[in-house]
């Protein structure tokens, strides 16, 4: 058994879209980034990669790189389990928390773990999705940003 941790944080701007584990989620402001700017996933795949001290997304996927601009980091999730797999190993579980003042994360927790579960090919009941403010303290309780954490556990195939 492996265990990873991941954190990543991305700034809320005008005129993007807020992607959040795959998941359009309506706002006046969404979070700026090369990619999609999905801090959940971005997360979530800082864990997997950590658990089999494999660097970081940004060793993979770096951010001067066109072909990486604007995709869905539901892409990069894809890529990064594939890497897992080619070495031997699947997701186990994992456990995520996503800080953010705004918007009203949890009625979009379902679709998120659902998204996940598809493309890692494990059941929901493996992926945890949480959702906290931080009593409007911080980046984060002032709504300039949002951030997310994770953890996950690797275990051989
Ligand atoms: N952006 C958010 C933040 C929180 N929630 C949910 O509300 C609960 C209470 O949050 P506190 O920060 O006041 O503890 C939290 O447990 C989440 O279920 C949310 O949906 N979206
Ligand atoms: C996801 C990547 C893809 O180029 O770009 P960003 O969306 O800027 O996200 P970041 O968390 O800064 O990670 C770096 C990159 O891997």
């Amino acid at each position: 058994m492996r265990v990873g941790i991941g954190y990543d944080v991305h700034k809320l701007v005008e005129g993007r879209k807020l992607i959040l584990g795959g998941v359009h989620i309506e706002y006046d402001k969404g979070l700026l980034g090369h990619s999609d700017a999905d801090v959940l996933i971005h997360a979530i795949m800082d864990s997997m990669l950590g658990a089999l001290a494999l660097g970081d997304i940004g060793k993979h996927f770096p951010d001067n790189d066109v072909k990486y601009k604007g995709i869905s980091s539901m892409k990069l999730l894809r890529k990064v389990n594939e890497l897992i797999h080619d070495r031997g190993y699947r997701v186990n579980n994992i456990d995520s928390i996503i800080v953010a003042q705004e918007p009203k994360i949890a009625p979009y927790i379902e679709e998120m773990r659902s998204n996940i579960s598809s493309i890692l090919n494990i059941p929901v009941d493996d992926i945890s999705i949480k959702a906290t403010t931080t009593e409007r303290l911080g980046f984060e309780g002032r709504k300039e940003g949002i951030s997310a954490h994770s953890i996950c556990t690797l275990c051989k195939k």
